[in-house]
């Protein structure tokens, strides 16, 4: 299990240094082996951070981050780092950054070799990229002896979860895999998603896409300004969200025959004629403390003050 206890991640900022920026505070919430969980926010609410902390591209700035009861942040020296990249990789949006432009494309692919496989012979090895390409439902004649720039994202991106797939991994970052792909392409990827997610990989999947976290998630995190405000069961999340921020965000989704103002002043008339009173709704002065309420089994959100303006 991929687990975040109560993590906080404090970027140093200002010209030199000197200035502190706290981009995730005390979140808490698992990955499972074969399950997908989406994390949801708008642009800057820390999504990226919890992924970039988990594979260890930002450190832990409090709470930590375990991997099948390891703590990534004691991880130290080549040996180490190389058995949790063996079980944990991310995909990003931009493919083309992952690759160096002056070496084919396919050298994610002999580095991995190198670096994992030195005793698999060239034939076995030839095999087992040909069939991962084939999960990924590329051609090899397609892809193969190819520089970054004669590849789409797309292709380029699957090339990326065919490299996971040669590594057989347990976990994988997914950030925004999906958006700088067109159409058919997307549902291609999400379906390969899927098909991981059975074969028992455990998917952290960022993205501001709601409609893409409804599709292919079974547990769905909503970050608001680094904090966890609701998270669970992704159909309990998106059937009846409690928190405000993730009630402005699944109505700010565009409804085609109608403007944000009039959705906008529906929500606070709701707001207002609701008079119902739960455990997670704060007196006035009460701090937002960071444990999240449990709304129903599966399903939990932050404490907030009512009618409070997100
Ligand atoms: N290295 C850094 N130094 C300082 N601040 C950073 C750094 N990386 C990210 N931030 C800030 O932390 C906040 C969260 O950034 P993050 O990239 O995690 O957000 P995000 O939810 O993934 O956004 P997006 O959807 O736009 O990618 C932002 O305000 C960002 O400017």
């Amino acid at each position: 299990m991929l687990k975040f206890d109560r993590v906080t991640k404090v970027y140093k900022v200002g010209a030199f240094g000197g200035g502190e920026f706290t981009a995730v505070r005390d979140a808490s919430f698992e990955v499972r082996p074969g399950e997908v969980v989406s994390l949801i926010g708008e642009s800057g609410s820390g999504k990226s951070t919890l992924g970039k902390m988990a594979l260890r591209i930002a450190s832990v700035s409090k709470g930590k981050i375990t991997c099948d009861g390891i703590d990534v942040s004691t991880l130290r020296g080549h040996r180490a780092l190389k058995d949790y990249y063996r079980k944990v990789q991310g995909v990003f949006q931009d493919p083309f950054s992952s690759y160096n432009p002056i070496f084919k494309a396919d050298r994610v692919f002999s580095m991995i070799r190198e670096e994992y496989y030195p005793e698999v012979s060239q034939s076995e090895w030839q095999d087992r990229v040909a069939e991962a390409l084939k999960v990924v439902r590329l051609d090899p004649n397609q892809v193969l002896g190819k520089y970054p720039h004669q590849l789409s994202g797309g292709q380029l991106q699957r090339m990326l979860l065919a490299r996971a797939l040669l590594l057989d991994i347990d976990y994988l970052v997914a950030d925004e895999v999906i958006s700088m792909l067109d159409a058919s392409t997307r549902i291609d990827v999400l379906n390969l998603l899927a098909d991981l997610k059975a074969r028992g990989m455990g998917i952290l999947f960022v993205t501001h896409d709601l409609a893409l976290g409804n599709y292919i998630s079974d547990q769905t995190v909503i970050l608001y300004k680094g904090e966890i405000v609701e998270r669970g069961v992704t159909e309990k999340v998106f059937s009846d969200p409690r928190h405000p921020y993730t009630k402005k965000l699944f109505a700010s989704v565009p409804q085609f025959h109608k403007k944000w103002e009039e959705v906008e002043a529906e929500l606070r008339a709701k707001e207002a004629a609701d008079t119902s009173t739960h455990p997670y709704h704060l007196e006035e002065g009460q701090e937002v403390p960071s444990e999240l309420v449990q709304v129903s089994e599966g399903h939990y959100v932050q404490p907030f003050h009512r009618r409070a303006a997100v």
